[in-house]
């Protein structure tokens, strides 16, 4: 069984007092041995957040990266750069990158290889619309994003990912998948993996994200192939995000 990982993606929200309120408060935190947790900041606060979290069980995380390494290509941020400040996690291919920053598979190829060379762990993101739901088309829009990547990466490489499940019509909008739903998006991502090799499907962490909430997390995170949570809203409540994770243990 993969080890649970709650990983908190506070998008372009928060600030450097609730950088330091949540360094405090998981320092504090009694949590559940066999949990691993991570935190996705803004840019500007990767800095802080490195320090902030440096006595407590999380990792920082970043929200993405470049996938260029260095050069003119203003405003971006390199996978050096991330690595540099502390970072050993970033997100990739979330669908919020998709849809409003046009990245797409082969984009988010890109930033996979970037991130791997420079020994950060991508969290490379899928899900479906909610029009590809409802025409029947969910699991393969799914199965074919992670194949976009998956395909073009060396055996090794593929063990050195975390994926995560989130239906873009369940980001943000209080609509969670529910439990089965993503359950079975979920057991079709497995049985992909297993097809590259047993041991992959074994070991990646497959992380469900969506509205995912203190009263919704314990029974999302039961299912058999739900590995832990990629969590938005509900990451900017200190209480609540502890919640999630005590839920996850
Ligand atoms: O990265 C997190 C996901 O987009 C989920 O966001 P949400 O929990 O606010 O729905």
């Amino acid at each position: 069984m993969p080890m649970p990982l709650i990983a908190g993606n506070w998008k372009m929200n928060g600030s450097l007092s609730l950088v330091e309120t949540f360094g405090q408060a998981l320092a504090d935190a009694d949590l559940p041995s066999r949990l691993e947790v991570a935190l996705m900041v803004p840019f500007p606060y990767l800095e802080s957040a490195s320090r902030a979290l440096a006595g407590t069980r999380a990792v920082l995380g970043a929200q993405t990266l470049s996938d260029q390494p260095a050069g003119a290509f203003t405003g971006e941020v390199s996978g050096e750069m991330l690595r540099e400040v502390g970072a050993t996690l970033v997100l990739v291919g979330h669908s919020e990158r998709r849809t409003l920053f046009g990245e797409d598979d082969s984009a988010v190829l890109a930033r996979v290889r970037r991130a791997l060379e420079v020994g950060l762990t991508p969290v490379l993101c899928l899900g479906e619309t909610l029009e590809e739901r409802d025409d029947g088309r969910g699991e393969t829009v799914v199965i074919g994003q992670l194949e976009a990547v998956l395909d073009a990466l060396e055996a090794e490489q593929r063990h050195r990912l975390v994926i995560a499940y989130e239906p873009v019509w369940a980001i943000g909008t209080g609509r969670t998948a529910t439990p089965e739903q993503a359950q079975a998006i979920h057991a079709a991502l497995r049985r992909r993996l297993a097809a590259y090799d047993d041991g992959l499907a074994e070991t990646t962490q497959l992380l469900y994200g969506g509205s995912m909430k203190a009263d919704n997390a314990a029974e999302l995170l039961a299912q058999p192939d739900i590995d832990g949570g990629l969590v938005g809203g509900a990451s900017l409540k200190i209480d609540d995000f502890l919640a999630i994770c005590q839920s996850a243990g």
